[in-house]
């Protein structure tokens, strides 16, 4: 694929760094034209295959395929993408609610009909995504973030698609890379995977001393409801975590079903009732 050859300083003007991490830095971005800000993402591009730094070509080709592929409200949208001698910049929707997460840390209660808005935004850009046979794979707090951090009710927004990988028709698939504490037990084992892999990522009571107790807990499953934590969620979001923190991929619930689990889409004005009278406990 060819990107543009165009200075993307003679288009946007350069602003504060946003974020950085494997790939290189995020920066927020003005365009010159209609004033508007992006989030640009600067990727370092390796000059041929034995240099350590950067990253190869293909993969950025990779991740610019992936996003074109996903136009989803609840998954940040790719504007443009820019190269020049040994860089290539993606041009993304700017997402400026922060993190999920920080969100989420700051308060005390979240009510369960708070927890479920959030869930189902992020089980319909999962599902949207894997019903394009795409999976995240690096799926986990930091990567769900906020539209804004001025409206009531923010939409979430899906970011980073640097390790997301379109499957192909029989084709098999493993990787070891992701995130300890939000890897699949398939994703340790090296098996072949699947969008299943992006269920399970999302939570995370496996977090251990050490990465290696982390990976241990994921492969053992084991996990409980702690009572100082769970005490005051409803039995029905319990059934939905019991039913994603499922070692064999295959019998894990999708993000389709996930959609139709009665926490998510509730049946009864019975089982409406029940979870607003619940909440999460936020504080240890
Ligand atoms: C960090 C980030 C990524 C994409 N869009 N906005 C912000």
């Amino acid at each position: 694929a060819v990107f543009k050859p165009e200075n993307v300083e003679d288009l946007y003007e350069i602003g504060e760094v946003l974020g950085s991490g494997h790939f290189g830095q995020v920066r927020q971005v003005r365009e010159r034209a209609s004033g508007k800000c992006w989030a640009g993402k600067f990727l370092k591009i390796r000059k041929n295959s034995c240099s350590r730094l950067g990253l190869d070509r293909s993969s950025v080709e990779q991740e610019v395929e992936i996003l074109q592929a996903v136009q989803h409200p609840n998954i940040v949208i790719l504007k443009d993408v820019f190269e020049s001698r040994a860089e290539v910049v993606l041009i993304l929707e700017l997402v400026s609610g922060g993190e999920l997460f920080d969100f989420i840390a700051q308060k005390d209660n979240l009510l369960e009909s708070e927890a479920i808005e959030f869930m189902k935004q992020i089980l319909q850009g999962l599902s949207f995504m894997h019903s394009k046979n795409i999976a995240h794979f690096d799926l986990k707090p930091e990567n769900v973030m906020l539209s804004d951090n001025v409206s009531p009710h923010p939409n979430i927004k899906l970011i980073d698609f640097g390790l997301a990988h379109l499957f192909h028709q029989g084709e098999e698939y493993r990787s070891t890379s992701g995130t300890p504490q939000y890897i699949a037990p398939e994703v340790i084992n090296n098996e072949p995977l699947s969008t299943a892999a992006d269920i399970l990522s999302g939570l995370s009571p496996f977090q251990g001393d050490t990465n290696e107790d982390t990976l241990k807990n994921v492969i053992a499953m084991n996990y409980e409801f702690h009572a100082q934590y769970f005490s005051t969620t409803s039995s029905m979001a319990k059934d939905f975590i019991q039913k994603l923190l499922v070692k064999n991929p295959n019998e894990r619930m999708t993000a389709e079903e996930c959609l139709l689990h009665p926490w998510i889409k509730p049946i009864t004005r019975k089982q409406v009732a029940n979870r607003n009278r619940s909440s999460i406990n936020m504080k240890s």
